[in-house]
């Protein structure tokens, strides 16, 4: 039986997801688009009745502005957010910053799936020489985490993103839901799928069927031990969220639809 609501939320699009570059831990803003996505998200939530009473996101700022932007939609600003690390994107190592298409030429459309969408498998880690990895292990906001700097991941697998959410999960999400309060989760393509493996029990081979688009709303109904009891939900125009979806899904191809 339901007992529960949870929201997942992929941020609105973000500069490198209009430019297909694997973002990750690199600290985007989102686009024109993904501002419009994130307030559109937002006024969908109101029309629809929803209200929440905590908000969590990661610590990218694509999270955080998608969280500010669907709240001040909602006329809920005062609505507490409370930001982990934990939440991050899954962390690409060296394929951070580079383009899916380009890399799909050059390795081949399957290598690219696999990396992409399979469960087990980490991609090469980030070199001290990446053009982005100062960038990343210099930014302060990893100075206060509850892991020392050194042991943040070099790159991840699904399963590595699922191995450090879901501690956090348990001891910080879990028992606000179970007091009783509606939770939203704004965060990332693959920390959602993450999460939502675990939630509704999905095989390590079907997840990789999985795919979120960015700025729309996922109900998920749980019960009282915080497994999903209905098939998720995704909320808004059908038709627009099947065409979102498979313009995720191709941007892994060679040559991606536009
Ligand atoms: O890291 C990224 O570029 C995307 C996911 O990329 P894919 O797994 O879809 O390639 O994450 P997000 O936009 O949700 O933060």
């Amino acid at each position: 039986m339901s007992k529960y609501k949870l929201f997942l939320l992929r941020h609105g699009e973000g500069a490198w997801n209009k430019e297909n570059r694997f973002c990750s831990w690199v600290d985007q803003k989102l686009s024109e688009d993904g501002l419009k996505e994130a307030q559109d998200c937002g006024r969908l939530l109101k029309e629809q009745g929803y209200k929440f009473d905590l908000v969590f996101t990661s610590l990218l700022s694509r999270s955080i502005q998608t969280a500010w932007l669907v709240l001040e939609a909602m006329g809920h600003e005062w609505v507490p957010v409370i930001k982990s690390w934990r939440l991050n994107e899954r962390h690409y190592g060296s394929l951070i910053g580079l383009n899916r298409a380009e890399m799909a030429k050059e390795h081949g459309e399957e290598q690219v799936k696999v990396w992409r969408r399979s469960y087990n498998v980490t991609p090469p880690p980030i070199e001290e020489s990446h053009p982005y990895f100062l960038e990343i292990y210099n930014d302060r906001r990893y100075t206060s985490c509850d892991v020392p700097k050194e042991n943040l991941p070099r790159a991840e697998s699904l399963k590595e993103v699922l191995d450090r959410l879901l501690p956090y999960w348990d001891s910080t999400v879990v028992p606000e839901i179970k007091q009783g309060r509606t939770v939203l989760i704004s965060a990332h393509g693959n920390s959602c799928r993450a999460l939502l493996k675990h939630l509704e029990g999905i095989s390590d081979k079907d997840i990789a069927s999985v795919t979120l688009p960015t700025g729309i709303p996922v109900l998920l109904e749980l019960d009282e031990n915080l497994k999903a009891v209905k098939p998720r939900q995704l909320l808004g125009d059908q038709v627009k969220i099947q065409a979102a979806i498979k313009k995720v899904e191709d941007q892994g191809k060679a040559i991606p639809s536009t």
